[in-house]
């Protein structure tokens, strides 16, 4: 069987090396009767959904929006799943760049003919509606990593869609949606992301040839990042600076063809590649891309908001100066349901195998507790299941906000855009950097196993933490819900009536300080009062510091580090807030125990974060020493009250196994089994005797180096 082993790699290409090899890893290893893998389900788990006392379908129905939307879900799911091939033979982790790329557009292409062919027929085009993030959960199924198309349903056919005439729409759609050519969305370049009215990229008009130019002036505008780009795509949005008749006119977007429809081969002018190994993304082929004078026809201009006429003429359309950068505000209120969504697979692999794992003795020469009965282990967990309910929540309330404000606009109403931009903008921020931060933790309460790949947790992170950069750093979109909160508070003073989200200065612009009580609402109401005390407390910065001399835009950036925590806490109050009238309306027809343990959850999430923030609370409101020590006190009788129902709760979050993708995070809680059977995926394992040992090792110890 060794002879077999040492001379596969050689013989044969890598993907059919690890095809070949995972059919003989037993043998190599002589575990080959398989006798201590038990394939009976772990009896902890089995034992904890027999002691939940509620009904777990009611809440993945309220989860998902309604008992139709799981039956279409797992509808979706299953016809997805049963096709089998989704599996890989071996774990994508233990590939090598170039094959896990290749895997993972063999495995986009498998998934898009599935969801051309079956789905599709089942859904319409609903299917870019709301069955989008149900495609988006499934092909976590195809997926550890990214897949290569993520920028092309995610930015590159919205952009289409949101800023291209009727007409443009009518073309390029259709090819796209039909994936006949693949884009992405390249705007950032290698000398800036968040600036982006500093872009270097420049679009010059030339109106004897109805053409633009488009080029790279110098590295810096080298387009950089974009998902996709590297191999994938052939065609991209350029976001780039558009001259015409000898002016300036700021950013666009283009969509400019990169790669030969039928070669593929990059077109002459044109500089594609990938950037090289990332901390996470590896299978996304993120991008470079500079344009050397390259020329794009007039109408690839994307004109629904401004247009250049075929003299070169141009002409704004939009009423409002913002209107190009609507991918961004979309992407971002996408952005809180996917890492709501990732959160709350980390919370199911956590959760699951704290249930199974037991370790040290609670009470000398007692059997060792399951790790979910320490309390601080109650206490790591718990929140994360509870802000993933508090960020599905958010974003199901944000998604509706933005479809009013989008109706609004389709009728030439701009009037709620700067409110929705604060509110995608800090809510990207505040809920992107909770998700990373809290699957961090759910890894962490892994212990060792927690920091191996086959338990998903450091993919889902490298994943997730990333979110907090793109589409919007978090300090960057918070100082943007900053300047909106500052204007409100100014208004506020004057008696002018606000919009609804910042409604509660109108009461806070008094002075009066709020008298804590533990209620839900009291709560929310004290967190309110915070955010207007930090508010307020960056307007007597500015004002000070003007009134010292500084001009405003110095003083501004002197009060940085305070107006991002008074967007901080604005956007805090407010997901408590939206997260508790959610809990209450969807919960109003459920049964008790579905109820109660709703709240219990809701309680917990709104006492944490008063925990949290007790210096604010003294310090904004009239809370007192012994408020605080009754909210921790209630905070612990949660953490009890929760801990019979917590594998129910994730189990309520319904993820298949092949979604879940995690040896420690299985429904059956087999994971030691699971942890040996990756573990003997290993290549490494795929022989006795690697050859470093007969070229380094025997030398250096038979002093023969
Ligand atoms: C079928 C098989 C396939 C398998 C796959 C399955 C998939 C299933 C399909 C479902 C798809 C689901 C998708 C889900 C997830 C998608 C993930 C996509 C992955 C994305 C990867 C990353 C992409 C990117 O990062 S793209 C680049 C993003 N870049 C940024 O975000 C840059 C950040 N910078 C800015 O936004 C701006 O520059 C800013 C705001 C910082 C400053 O802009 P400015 O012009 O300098 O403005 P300023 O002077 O500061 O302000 C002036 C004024 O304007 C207001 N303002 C600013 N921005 C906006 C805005 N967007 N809207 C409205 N108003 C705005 C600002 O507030 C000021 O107002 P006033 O204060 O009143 O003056
Ligand atoms: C995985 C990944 C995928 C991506 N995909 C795409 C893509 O598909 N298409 C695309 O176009 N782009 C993409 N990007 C790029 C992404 O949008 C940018 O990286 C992001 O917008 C941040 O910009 P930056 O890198 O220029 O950071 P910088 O702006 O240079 O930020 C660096 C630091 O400076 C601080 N800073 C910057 N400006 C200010 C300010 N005004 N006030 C205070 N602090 C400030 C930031 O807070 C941060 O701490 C991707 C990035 C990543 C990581």
């Amino acid at each position: 069987m060794g002879t077999r082993c040492e001379g596969l790699r050689d013989s044969l290409s890598p993907i059919a090396y690890y095809e070949e090899y995972s059919h003989f890893r037993l043998d190599c290893l002589k575990i080959d009767d398989n006798k201590e893998l038990s394939m009976s389900a772990n009896e902890d788990l089995a034992k904890e959904r027999a002691r939940c006392d509620f009904n777990v379908s009611e809440i993945t129905n309220i989860l998902d929006g309604g008992i139709e939307r799981t039956k279409q879900r797992k509808k979706i799911e299953s016809i997805a799943l049963s096709n089998g091939k989704c599996c890989d033979v071996t774990p994508e982790e233990t590939l090598g760049p170039k094959e896990r790329y290749e895997n993972a557009i063999r495995k986009s292409c498998l998934y898009t003919k599935i969801v051309k062919d079956q789905v599709l027929t089942l859904t319409g085009l609903e299917v870019l509606g709301s069955n989008s993030s149900v495609l988006r959960r499934t092909a976590d199924a195809f997926f550890k990593d990214i897949s290569p198309f993520l920028l092309h349903l995610g930015m590159f056919v919205p952009t289409i869609m949101g800023q291209g005439t009727p007409e443009q729409q009518s073309y390029w759609l259709p090819r796209a949606l039909d994936f006949q050519i693949i884009g992405t969305y390249a705007q950032t370049e290698l000398g800036h992301g968040t600036f982006i009215r500093g872009l270097e990229t420049t679009a010059t008009y030339d109106p004897d040839t109805e053409e633009f130019v488009i080029h790279s002036p110098r590295l810096t505008s080298y387009k950089w990042w974009a998902g996709g780009l590297g191999k994938t795509s052939n065609y991209c949005i350029v976001v780039a600076q558009l001259y015409t008749q000898g002016k300036c006119y700021g950013i666009h977007p283009f969509i400019v063809q990169i790669r030969d429809e039928d070669t593929h081969m990059p077109l002459p002018g044109v500089r594609v590649g990938e950037i090289g190994p990332r901390m996470g993304f590896n299978t996304a082929d993120n991008g470079f891309l500079g344009f050397d004078h390259y020329r794009i026809p007039r109408n690839h201009m994307l004109m629904k908001n401004s247009q250049v006429l075929k003299d070169g003429t141009y002409v704004k359309v939009a009423s409002h100066s913002k209107l190009t950068y609507g991918t961004m505000v979309f992407v971002r209120v996408m952005l809180v349901n996917e890492v709501a969504f990732n959160l709350a697979k980390a919370a199911t692999i956590a959760v699951r195998y704290s249930a199974v794992r037991r370790q040290s003795e609670k009470i000398s020469g007692e059997p060792e507790p399951q790790i979910i009965d320490y309390v601080t282990q109650q206490h790591k967990l718990f929140v994360c299941i509870a802000t993933a309910h508090a960020l599905q929540l958010s974003s199901n309330w944000l998604w509706k906000t933005f479809s009013a404000v989008l109706a609004d606009m389709r009728g030439g109403n701009t009037e709620n855009l700067p409110e929705l931009h604060a509110l995608s903008s800090c809510l990207k921020a505040l809920s992107t950097s909770d998700s990373a931060a809290l699957i961090e933790q759910c890894r962490l309460a892994c212990g060792g196993h927690g920091y191996m790949l086959s338990s998903n947790l450091p993919l889902l992170y490298s994943f997730v933490t990333a979110t907090r950069t793109y589409e919007g750093d978090y300090t960057v979109l918070l100082l943007q819900t900053a300047r909106f909160l500052i204007k409100a508070w100014e208004q506020a003073e004057s008696g002018n009536p606000v919009t609804p989200t910042v409604s509660y200065m109108e009461e806070a612009v008094v002075g009066n300080k709020y008298k804590w009580n533990g209620s839900a609402e009291g709560i929310i109401k004290a967190a309110y009062y915070v955010a207007a005390g930090k508010i307020s407390s960056s307007v007597t910065s500015i004002r000070k510091r003007m009134k010292n001399g500084k001009a405003f835009e110095d003083a501004w950036e002197l009060t940085g580090v305070q107006l991002v925590a008074a967007a901080e806490a604005h956007c805090r109050a407010v997901i408590c807030d939206v997260y508790r009238k959610e809990t209450v309306r969807l919960t109003a027809n459920s049964s008790p125990n579905v109820k109660t343990v709703m709240d219990q959850l809701n309680m917990l999430y709104l006492s944490h974060w008063a925990l949290e923030r007790t210096g604010d609370l003294l310090r904004y409101t009239s809370t007192t020493e012994d408020d605080i020590i009754s909210c921790q006190q209630r905070y612990e009788e949660l953490l009890a009250a929760i801990r019979p129902n917590a594998v129910g709760l994730v189990d309520a979050f319904d993820f298949p196994d092949e979604i879940l993708q995690s040896t420690l995070g299985a429904y059956d809680g087999r994971v030691y089994e699971r942890l040996m059977e990756e573990a003997l995926k290993s290549p490494l394992n795929a022989e006795p005797v690697n050859r470093s040992f007969h070229q380094y090792l025997k030398p250096l110890m038979q002093g023969k180096l």
